[in-house]
């Protein structure tokens, strides 16, 4: 069963020699149970910090974070550790990091699986099954040197699952692939997404993987600053009433431009600008 997500507000500030860096300030994002969704956005605008947010490895300077009815922000550390070898699966960017390099894909999967038998009770799927969704059927035995970049990436995948998350958060999954490489990878995520209903968060940079999604929210100076559903794109009201515009708009407005607000009673709203 997929989890939901709710960020209200969420602000992340990192501290660097004595100096904040403020990674995001002040994100509105809800993802319901068993949706698959993209962010994106450019380099440094807070991806990142979001997904180690969601997943649980860091805690939000301000604002909430509930994942699955749990509030990350409250969760004792040894909650989080447990919470992030059950309920949410987290494959790091770069494949090396998600897989050990010496042992099978079997031994991958169970490793990932021990904690989670033991703590949950239950029974989690074998690990040809796990294989078979991710499109890496009969090479339990094979070792991660012997498999092409878009077999390890869904090897990754495979361990990311092997624990049944509700959650899985997925970082630059296809930045390494070809095009045949990528195409299998969403291949496996969707896979991953329809047959256990698992709520997928992906960060990418390629516009194909965002455009496959169906939903795409794009992440701009620390903030949600836009969203695509199904190739329309809008722009979003944040908790603090402020809607950023696209840049190829706000070039064109310089900071100050006044704006008239046209507000008609079928819930269309216009900005003209008060241009000299
Ligand atoms: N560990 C850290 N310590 C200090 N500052 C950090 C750290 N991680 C990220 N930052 C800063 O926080 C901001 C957001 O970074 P983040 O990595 O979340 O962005 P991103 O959108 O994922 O970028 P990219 O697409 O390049 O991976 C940037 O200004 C970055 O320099």
């Amino acid at each position: 069963m997929g989890i939901a997500v709710a960020c209200r507000r969420v602000v992340h500030i990192y501290r660097v020699e004595g100096s904040d860096v403020v990674a995001l300030s002040g994100v509105d994002l809800s993802i319901t149970s068993g949706e698959m969704v993209a962010l994106v956005g450019p380099s440094g605008s807070g991806k990142s910090t979001l997904i180690s947010l969601l997943a649980g490895l860091m805690r939000p300077a301000a604002g909430r974070i509930a994942v699955g009815g749990y509030d990350i922000g409250k969760l004792s550390d040894a909650e989080l550790n447990r919470l992030r070898g059950t309920e949410i699966g987290v494959v790091l960017q770069g494949v090396g990091r998600n897989l050990l390099p010496y042992a099978t894909l079997s031994r991958n999967i169970w490793l990932a699986q021990r904690r989670a038998a033991k703590t949950r009770g239950i029974e989690l799927a074998e690990a040809d099954e796990i294989l078979d969704l991710v499109g890496l059927t009969g090479l339990a035995k094979a070792k991660p040197a012997d498999l092409t970049m878009g077999q390890q990436q869904r090897a990754a995948l495979a361990v990311g699952i092997a624990a049944g998350p509700g959650l899985l958060l997925v970082d630059e999954p296809t930045s390494q692939l070809d095009t045949a490489g990528r195409d299998e990878v969403l291949a496996a995520l969707k896979a991953v997404n329809a047959k256990r209903d698992t709520t997928v968060v992906i960060v990418t940079h390629d516009p194909e993987v965002g455009a496959q999604l169906g939903r795409v929210v794009t992440i701009r100076d620390g903030r949600v600053g836009a969203e695509g559903r199904d190739g329309q794109d809008f722009a979003v009201v944040a908790g603090d009433g402020t809607v950023q515009l696209p840049p190829e708009v706000l070039g064109e407005f310089p900071p100050g431009t006044l704006f008239l607000v046209d507000h008609d009673e079928d819930g269309s709203v216009r900005l003209q600008s008060e241009q000299q």
